[in-house]
């Protein structure tokens, strides 16, 4: 098993370069399959998420071409089984996204449940009661989710709680239904806009992405497109906090900073100073930072995907910061492994009572999800000593390079395998 280790106390500082988002990569991929047309997407990062997804739809039959490490061309007219092995999805939570792509395609789909993240029960009963609403007949039959229909018939879907996964699923099979359907309370984030945007490319009639009411007009059939993905505001965010915590100067490139607003407000209120280019911006702290409140919200509020970056950073802020997790129950793991590195965090429900300590100590700590385990290492950069993460392949879900990028920020970082590596790692740096 891989992990991280670290030689905490140095500033980032110098450039990143933002990559595509994994959250509308994993939707685009598979909405790709809905044309018998050629599809080219630039921007896929080169992350285990996308790279499972892709296998995923290979082993199903869609032709899957590598054109370059970002570039992928997928041909959906191969399919010939719109049946999921779970071995290949009970990874990632974006297998859901096959419902609704095979479903608007070939009326029939038969999907394992959703593996993903374990932050909390993540039930998709928003995902079954639009693809009800459209007349399909959804069934759970060991383990996997069966959805059929004659044809697929637009309605009108009032989705009970915001939700980034249903809003895009629902859209994708309302694609190919007949006539419209108008999703209300819909997700308003980027990737769900990404997602619409592709879609639209492909010959499909949707308005409205962005805001709460998304109407679609149902298309015969799509066709072959060539797309790039939107930045990935959630991997921009996690060094927008890095550069925070280690009191560094980051220019974080590649980003739209509109989508990045949330954050910045955050860090302008915690005394970072925050520029803003066209498609950058950077970040610098050269003080001790100080306490503020937070709520996750969906977009365009603060992020549930950045509450672990911006508790951690708030661990090492002067007084007490109160950060309520108001999406996911259990997403607070990494208090105590923060706990071990000097950090002071109480749990108390969804509410996380933060009282900032002057610096970390490096630890071993265990990274228990893709951004606890981000967020893990950032406290490993701005700790005193070595930091050692175990559990890596959380972060490798949705971060490229991760060691790479941050080295290329000045940080000690390596990926090793065992305790030998260690050590040889240990005599290198000190
Ligand atoms: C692959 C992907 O894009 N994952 C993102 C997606 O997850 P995901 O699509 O799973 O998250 P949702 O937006 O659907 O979930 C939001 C809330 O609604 C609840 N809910 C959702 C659907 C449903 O049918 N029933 C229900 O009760 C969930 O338990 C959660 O409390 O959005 C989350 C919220 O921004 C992000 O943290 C994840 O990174
Ligand atoms: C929770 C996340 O991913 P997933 O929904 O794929 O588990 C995430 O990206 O932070």
């Amino acid at each position: 098993m891989e992990q991280y280790i670290i030689k905490g106390g140095n500033p980032l500082v110098g450039e990143v370069e933002i990559g595509g988002a994994k959250n509308a990569a994993l939707a685009i991929l598979t909405a790709a399959v809905m044309t018998d047309e050629p599809v080219l997407i630039e921007n896929v990062p080169d992350v285990s998420d996308t790279n499972v997804l892709l296998e995923a739809i290979s082993v199903i039959g869609a032709t899957v071409d590598r054109i370059d490490r970002h570039t992928v061309r997928i041909n959906g007219s191969t399919i010939g089984s719109v049946s999921v092995d779970y071995e290949f999805i009970k990874k990632i939570r974006a297998s859901y996204y096959l419902l609704g792509a095979l479903l608007g395609k070939y009326k029939r789909a038969e999907v394992p449940l959703p593996g993903g993240c374990n932050i909390g029960s993540r039930p998709i009963d928003q995902h079954l009661k639009g693809f009800r609403a459209l007349g399909a007949k959804v069934d759970i039959l060991h383990g996997a989710i069966l959805a059929q229909a004659d044809e697929l018939k637009g309605n009108h879907i009032f989705l009970d709680m915001v939700s980034v996964g249903a809003t895009i699923n629902i859209m994708m099979a309302a694609a190919l239904a007949k006539g419209n359907t108008i999703i209300e309370n819909a997700a308003r984030e980027p990737h769900v806009v990404d997602a619409a945007n592709f879609l639209n490319s492909m010959g499909a009639n949707i308005k409205g992405a962005g805001t709460d009411v998304i109407r679609i007009r149902g298309v015969e059939e799509l066709h072959g497109t060539r797309y790039s993905i939107v930045p990935d505001m959630i991997e921009a965010g996690t060094y927008m906090f890095a550069a925070a915590a280690t009191k560094g100067d980051v220019l974080i490139k590649n980003v739209i900073p509109k989508h990045l607003e949330a954050m910045t407000a955050k860090l302008e209120e915690i005394g970072c100073d925050v520029e803003e280019f066209d498609d950058a911006v950077r970040v610098s702290a050269t003080k001790r930072l100080g306490r503020t409140h937070v709520k996750t919200l969906p977009y365009p509020g603060f992020p549930t995907d950045m509450q672990p970056q911006i508790s951690v950073t708030l661990a090492l802020a002067e007084g007490t910061s109160i950060v309520t997790e108001s999406i996911f129950e259990n997403r607070f793991k990494y208090a105590d492994e923060l706990g071990r590195m000097g950090g002071c965090i109480k749990v108390e429900g969804n509410t996380a009572i933060i009282d900032g300590v002057e610096g970390f100590t490096g630890a071993q700590v265990s990274a228990p999800d893709l951004r606890a385990g981000a967020a893990l290492a950032i406290a490993g950069l701005a700790a005193e000593g070595y930091t050692i993460v175990d559990d890596i392949i959380y972060i490798q879900r949705g971060y490229e390079d991760f060691d790479g990028k941050l080295r290329g920020l000045g940080a000690e970082i390596e990926k090793v395998k065992n305790e030998t590596e260690i050590q040889k790692y240990k005599l290198r740096v000190v």
